[in-house]
């Protein structure tokens, strides 16, 4: 069976978020994804509350900091019960190794199952030409988002993120036995926005992600919970 198709909660507030929440079943195990703007402006209660409603929750913070600021942040986390979070790959192997063992520490001590630890390799919104023009990078994005997986992997961390193009580059090369969660998911006729490395569900499924990440498309809808639906149809009905 595929991934989920986890729904990113980009949303400024309690209200704003419950009244799409609310909207949605939360009784079939779904995913959503909580960043930094409703966490920097509502805190932990709010992945509590989400917790409590039966939603499995990945918090996106992106942490990225000297390895033991990172163990102690992940401490935190690890004490939530979310499923997943994240850090920055490009922190170091050291950095990724501290916040799987501060995630593993936490969440012992709250008697949680540990938070799946996903390594961001270049984000999205990174172009082929910003990888080489800002970051002064020798090698392709491909190759680029290898070599941040190998590490990430060798780290401890249990999967990345990426966009679902360097996916079939990445099983290849760095095995199966690793999450491939991909945003930059966009349907057919949807703008980028602010995506550069973008695929539709189902190319995505093709490609071999192992989970999709989808906010604009779906919170900015009229219908959410009809365009998560459309949205599911096309990544579960894919080859
Ligand atoms: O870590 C992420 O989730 C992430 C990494 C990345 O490279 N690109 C990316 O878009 N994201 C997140 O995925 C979500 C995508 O949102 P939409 O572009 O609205 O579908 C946002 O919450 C981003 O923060």
């Amino acid at each position: 069976m595929r991934g989920p198709l986890i729904v990113s909660l980009d949303i400024a507030n309690k209200e704003g978020l419950f009244k799409i929440v609310d909207q949605f079943p939360s009784d079939e195990g779904m995913t959503v994804k909580i960043g930094m703007e409703l966490f920097y402006g509502e805190g932990p209660d709010v992945v509590r509350q989400l917790l409590a409603r039966g939603f499995k929750v990945f918090l996106d913070l992106k942490l990225q900091d000297i390895p033991n600021t990172v163990k102690m942040g992940m401490m935190q986390i690890g004490r939530l019960g979310v499923t997943y979070t994240t850090v920055h790959a490009l922190g170091g192997s050291e950095m990724i190794a501290a916040a799987k063992e501060g995630l593993e520490l936490g969440s012992e001590e709250a008697g949680v199952p540990s938070p799946k630890l996903l390594a961001v390799t270049e984000l999205t919104s990174i172009t082929d030409d910003a990888l080489k023009t800002e970051q002064n990078c020798r090698l392709d994005m491909v190759d680029q988002v290898v070599s941040l997986a190998k590490l990430a992997k060798k780290a401890g961390a249990d999967g990345v993120i990426t966009s679902p193009l360097e996916v079939s580059s990445l099983k290849q090369q760095v095995g199966d036995d690793f999450l491939y969660v991909t945003p930059g998911i966009r349907p057919a006729n949807f703008p980028k926005d602010d995506q550069s490395r973008t695929a539709t569900p189902k190319q995505a499924a093709e490609y071999g992600s192992s989970a999709l990440v989808v906010g604009r498309p779906i919170i900015r809808s009229n219908d959410p919970v009809a365009a998560y639906h459309k949205l599911l149809k096309e990544w579960n009905d894919a080859n």
